[in-house]
């Protein structure tokens, strides 16, 4: 693997630069950006090709049917919560919601964390006004800071390189949780069971205790629970910052492609995926796997064109659509998108993401989200599937391992007056560590129906 030394192959990466590219911060310092750029080019990679390829034929199999993807994290990571606990919780979270849906779905759960990247956002606004002041938009650490002052709201290239070193170290705490013994199955089921103890929970004890006779039974013919100490664990993120996702690009010698070596996975979101547009662009001369969020707008003819564009050879699991409709909009927009791809022949993979169709703004002001509406258009997606005949083949969910108190209700009910308690996130409201364990026993249940 190398930086793209082909000229033909670099100038073909290049011609984004030559197209609109939405959400771009507007830096002050160009020289400063060049610099930056080099040296990332020049930096380790921190995904390797083949373990993208595999994740292709993984999400492959969630278009078939033969697996379930799971992908979730933060809204926006943030430099100051990159530390081993946090980066743990998340990844228990996910290791324990994809032992319930596993066995739900009675097949493999494909597990990806919006994580070591998750650091730029598209904003509706590009300015924030607070108090009569007006400041540009927080657009993710990668690019700018939190604090409402006129300095730390500038666009700061060297946060481009923080954001690398900081998701090198990431990538290596995950890898260290993932391949050692904090994976193992039982573990992660005594965890459950730990969670099933809050009486607010006692209605999913019974899924529960099937999954522990599951692995007795196990136990009893003989697995080797010791090979299930460790699992697969992808990394993903929003494609968002060109020139940092452009920097990371490498040229494999073993295949001869481009690879984004910044994630495994990369999508393109609901706010640029304009087929002319820069984003759609670059992702479509890299090889990995890649997604494109779609919103309750999109028509048959922009996923048409999208499919053709993005993967134009029908690679099955080269194409994700990541469908964030809302409950309401969600049981009428979909089929007719469905159906249009299914009719084209082209191989893509569905994906539900409950969280961005459903933000609303609670009456004491915090932006939220309803537990139920997003279950709601967890089972509005697959009530869509279901009756086409087509496969779920996923969930991409904004969660936490943290205690925090961000979306409205579950089990626990947490209500407006609520919120206020620990309302953490930079930007979009997550599900707690107690809503997601929750959210996975319900949407197993809709796996296993
Ligand atoms: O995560 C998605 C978007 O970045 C987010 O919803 C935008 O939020 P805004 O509407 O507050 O800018
Ligand atoms: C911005 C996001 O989503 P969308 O593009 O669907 O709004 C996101 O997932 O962070």
């Amino acid at each position: 693997m190398s930086t793209v030394a082909d000229p033909a192959l670099a100038a073909g990466l290049d011609h984004f630069r030559t197209l609109q590219a939405r959400q771009q911060p507007v830096w002050p310092d160009r020289e400063a950006l060049a610099a930056v750029a080099e040296r990332l080019e020049q930096a380790a990679p921190l995904v390797v090709p083949a373990e993208a390829d595999l994740l292709r034929d993984r999400l492959a199999a969630a278009g078939r049917g033969e697996a379930f993807l799971l992908q979730g994290g933060d809204c926006a990571e943030t430099f100051a919560d990159a530390n081993a606990t946090r980066i743990r919780n998340k990844i228990r979270t996910i290791l324990q919601m994809a032992v319930i849906l596993t066995h739900g779905a009675s097949t493999p759960v494909v597990k990806m964390g919006r994580l070591a990247g998750q650091y730029a956002k598209p904003r509706s606004s590009d300015d924030e006004e607070r108090d009569g002041v007006t400041l540009p938009a927080y657009r993710g650490d990668m690019v700018n800071g939190f604090d409402f002052t006129p300095e730390s709201r500038v666009p700061n290239p060297e946060r481009l390189e923080q954001a690398y070193r900081i998701s090198a170290a990431t990538a290596n705490v995950v890898r260290a949780f993932t391949k050692g013994g904090f994976a193992d199955l039982r573990q992660v089921h005594e965890w459950n069971r730990g969670f099933m103890r809050n009486p607010a929970y006692a209605r999913y004890e019974a899924t529960a205790e099937e999954i522990d006779r599951a692995i007795r039974f196990m136990h009893a013919c003989g697995a080797d629970f010791d090979a299930l100490r460790t699992v697969e664990f992808f990394l993903s993120h929003e494609a968002l910052i060109l020139d940092y996702e452009r920097a990371l690009t490498r040229h494999d010698q073993r295949t001869g492609r481009a690879y984004d070596t910044s994630a495994h996975f990369l999508w393109i979101g609901e706010r640029t995926r304009q087929l002319d547009g820069a984003h759609v662009d670059l992702l479509s001369r890299v090889a990995n796997p890649i997604g494109v969020k779609l919103g309750p707008t999109t028509t048959p003819a922009d996923a048409l064109a999208l499919v053709e564009r993005l993967n134009p050879d029908n690679v099955p699991g080269r194409l994700t659509f990541i469908t964030r409709m809302g409950a309401a909009r969600v049981r009428d927009v979909l089929p007719t998108l469905v159906e249009a791809v299914t009719w084209s022949g082209a191989s893509v993979t569905w994906v539900t993401d409950p969280m961005h169709g459903n933000t609303i703004t609670s009456a004491s002001g915090y932006k939220t989200r309803r537990f139920t509406d997003v279950l709601d258009e967890v089972a509005g997606f697959f009530e869509v599937h279901r009756s086409l005949g087509t496969v779920p083949g996923g969930l991409h969910m904004e969660l936490t391992g943290d205690d925090v108190t961000e979306v409205l209700g579950g089990s626990e009910e947490i209500s407006d007056e609520g919120l206020a308690l620990r309302y953490e996130t930079l930007v979009d409201p997550r599900l707690n560590h107690q809503q997601s364990l929750e959210m996975a026993f319900q949407v197993a249940k809709m796996l296993r129906d």
